[in-house]
């Protein structure tokens, strides 16, 4: 069996090395340009068109979980993997934990109003201020697929309400599903912090417009884990100005990295990290790989196929 990988950053060496211990039975290589030699599966992230076009490929990996990248590089290129040739992506492999530091933490943050008490800092002023009150909290994670799930669930112990929107209905211990474009003003009437991880399909595009947040409570927040352009960065800006929103949180951009004259960078309201809530850990996504091959070798079902079709 023949594997191909290519990442633009990562270490071929730990990787490649890495994945021959999972799969000793494989021939594993670094692709290359010009490298034509036969290959019965690719693992992929931001791969050149030519490093797939014409395989005869089982199957290919994304190096990630969200495929909006290589999905519109396929709509670009079709010729670059035929739908007939599978597409898999990672789901969790560590990055559910991750996203579960990064809402948790943040959503402490602003509910015991760390960010007003840094204001106050900064002013030297010594001032305890009225506490907020759980039930007017209420936590809102629009995608409740694998990461969003996870999101859910690490809230659940710390006593917040909780609802998740999805496509279809889902049954998560503790959290109100809404599902569909129907119950989208339901689920945003009284959530006072919006947490996104929804993929980026032309259906989600844009959703996080003016229209949206001027459902959600007044004071809210927003923590943007996804991506940079389900946010309307203009109506975010001015949703902060109106009052409507009290702070976001922002992982991903529309450009990134960010420019540096972006207003967002100044907001005193709005605090950013570049690109890091959920990376790929190399154990976990090599494990989740090589056991996804060796259940494709032995004819089995596997989990994390993309449809193409969907968008994710
Ligand atoms: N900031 C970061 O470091 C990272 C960001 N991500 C982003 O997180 C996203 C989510 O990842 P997973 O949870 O693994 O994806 P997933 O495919 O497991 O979950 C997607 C969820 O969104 C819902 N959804 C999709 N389209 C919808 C629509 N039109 N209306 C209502 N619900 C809809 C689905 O029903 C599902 O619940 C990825 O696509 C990626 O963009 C992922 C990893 C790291
Ligand atoms: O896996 C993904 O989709 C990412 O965004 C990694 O940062």
């Amino acid at each position: 069996m023949d594997i191909i990988f290519y990442h633009p950053s990562f270490n071929n060496n730990d990787w490649i090395r890495a994945l021959r211990q999972a799969l000793p039975q494989a021939n594993i290589r670094a692709w290359t340009p010009g490298d034509n030699a036969h290959a019965d599966y690719a693992l992929v992230w931001h791969p050149p068109v030519e490093m797939l076009k014409g395989r005869q490929l089982k199957a290919v990996f994304a190096l990630g979980a969200g495929v909006d990248s290589i999905l519109s590089q396929l709509h670009a290129h079709p010729e670059m993997l035929p739908e007939s040739i599978p597409l898999f992506r990672l789901e969790d492999t560590g990055m559910g934990l991750q996203m579960q530091e990064y809402a948790v933490s943040q959503v402490l943050h602003w509910f015991r109003r760390f960010d007003d008490y840094q204001a106050l800092k900064q002013q030297a002023k010594w001032q305890p201020l009225e506490e907020y009150e759980r039930e007017d909290f209420t936590i809102g994670v629009l995608g409740a697929g694998v990461l969003g799930t996870k999101v859910a669930e690490s809230l659940r112990q710390w006593g917040f309400p909780l609802r998740s929107w999805s496509r279809s209905r889902k049954n998560i211990p503790g959290v109100t599903s809404f599902a569909g474009g129907e119950e989208l003003p339901a689920f945003l009437h009284g959530t006072r912090v919006l947490i996104n991880l929804l993929p980026n399909t032309p259906e989600t595009t844009g959703i996080i417009n003016r229209a949206l947040l001027n459902q959600l409570a007044d004071n809210s927040y927003v923590i943007n884990l996804a991506r940079g352009v389900h946010v309307v960065e203009g109506d975010l800006l001015a949703a902060l100005e109106s009052g409507k929103l009290k702070g976001a949180m922002l992982d991903v951009f529309s450009r990134e990295p960010l420019p540096s004259d972006n207003p967002l960078w100044a907001h005193p309201r709005v605090a950013m990290t570049p690109h890091m809530a959920a990376t790929t850990r190399r154990s976990e996504a090599v494990a989740f790989i090589a056991q996804a091959i060796q259940r494709i070798e032995r004819g089995e079902a596997v989990s994390g196929r993309v449809d193409r079709a969907r968008g994710y």
